[in-house]
């Protein structure tokens, strides 16, 4: 099979779909890689890495696109639709629940959308989604703390406390791969840490994990205005697969944050947990301030450390590329119900319930689809 890599063009997005290591295991595999020039630059693998491993650098954005598959790692832009074409298959973080213009036009040029994020495991975990929560989680904790300080315009908490003053309050809701990971960086910064989850199972795993360090809240909303109102930092990290994330923290909630409090809502590439994170911000411009507490909504968080997402990331994708590019994607994704599940679009149809739920779109069951082929 023929892949292209193009470049990113996110703001400050510097991750690459594919490294060097992977390029020489498609290659071995037979497979053809035409990857855009400077692609990798900012996670660190220069054209000739590429080029070594037996990629072929391609000049501009349209030699990539005209592959039988191309990887990213972020949803396509706008100025990118115009490259969609029938039976394309794109394989990388689509989000689409909360892209309804992407969505469309998957959808009108029938192209072949695997999403990341919707590839799952029998055990529900999404194997392609968890290195990237990892990162975001990690991040989300200095982050906060980071904006907590006054001359970012926080209140000016120092999370770990000195002895004599008490320490800062972070309260994450959502207590999957993201809540996980940034309780844990919380705990190493010395806060005072409260996870919020709505799965019971959930919140007893997490309760052997942390022991003492955290502690634990049924997802409600009267525990969550409790809790969001003691806090200085609030983490987002919900997620139902492919739906439109839920608006847990009411706008009310919000306002009742003392100023210079902080919000960082990892969930916002699925539409975000807070009625008041009501848009995306980039890296350039990471956040906006309402009822005086400061809201982080980047949703390309791993974006910003490059190298370690890109390494983190392609170690999981290339596997599942792989079976694409030997297989075909019919004859993969009826093999691999993992992969089955990362369908979005196909054929000019909505295979995932929950994308086609977020827009009142009419729903096709993905298996029928792929059998009839
Ligand atoms: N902004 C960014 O750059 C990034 C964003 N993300 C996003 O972060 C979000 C979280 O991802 P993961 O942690 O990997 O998901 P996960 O599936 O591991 O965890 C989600 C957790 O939410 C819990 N949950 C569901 N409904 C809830 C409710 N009503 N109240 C409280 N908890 C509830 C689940 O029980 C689960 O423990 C996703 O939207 C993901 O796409 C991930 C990486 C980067
Ligand atoms: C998961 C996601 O949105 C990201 O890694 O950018």
């Amino acid at each position: 099979m023929r892949i292209g890599v193009p470049k990113e063009i996110k703001n400050n997005e510097n991750r690459v779909a594919m490294t060097p290591a992977g390029v020489l295991t498609l290659r071995t595999a037979g497979h053809e890689v035409f990857v855009e020039s400077d692609a990798g630059l900012g996670s660190g693998f220069a054209d000739e890495q590429y080029q070594e491993a037996g990629a072929q650098i391609v000049s501009n954005a349209a030699e990539a696109w005209e592959q039988e598959m191309v990887m990213k790692v972020k949803e396509p832009l706008p100025e990118e639709y115009y490259f969609f074409r029938a039976g394309l298959i794109l394989f990388t973080y689509l989000h689409l629940a909360a892209e309804p213009e992407l969505t469309k036009a998957l959808i009108d040029k029938k192209v072949v959308g695997i999403a990341y994020e919707t590839v799952q495991l029998e055990n529900k975990s999404l194997p392609l989604l968890t290195p990237m929560s990892e990162v975001a989680g990690r991040m989300a904790a200095q982050i906060g703390a980071q904006f907590l300080e006054k001359p970012k315009g926080g209140k000016g908490i120092l999370l770990a406390g000195i002895p004599g003053v008490e320490r800062g309050k972070v309260t994450v809701i959502g207590g999957g791969v993201v809540g996980t990971n940034a309780a844990k960086i919380a705990i190493g910064l010395g806060a005072d840490v409260t996870i919020v989850d709505l799965n019971p199972e959930r919140l007893r795993e997490l309760d052997d994990i942390f022991g003492s360090s955290i502690n634990t809240l049924m997802s409600n909303p009267m525990n969550i205005k409790e809790a969001v109102a003691e806090s200085d930092l609030v983490i987002g990290a919900v997620l139902i697969p492919g739906a439109k994330a839920p608006r847990l923290v009411t706008e009310e909630m919000v306002e009742a944050m003392p100023d210079g409090s902080v919000i960082v809502d990892v969930a916002i590439d699925q539409g975000g947990i807070f009625e008041t994170t009501d848009r995306i911000t980039t890296h350039d411009n990471p956040t906006y301030t309402k009822y005086g507490v400061q809201h982080y909504a980047v949703a390309n968080m791993p974006g910003a450390v490059p190298r370690t997402s890109t390494i983190g990331l392609t170690n999981v994708t290339v596997p599942y590329a792989l079976q694409l590019a030997n297989k075909g994607y019919v004859e993969a994704c009826l093999d691999n119900a993992a992969l089955r599940k990362g369908i979005n679009t196909l054929d000019g149809f909505v295979t995932y319930k929950a994308v086609a739920e977020s827009h009142d779109l009419h729903y096709d069951e993905v298996e029928t689809l792929l059998q009839n082929k």
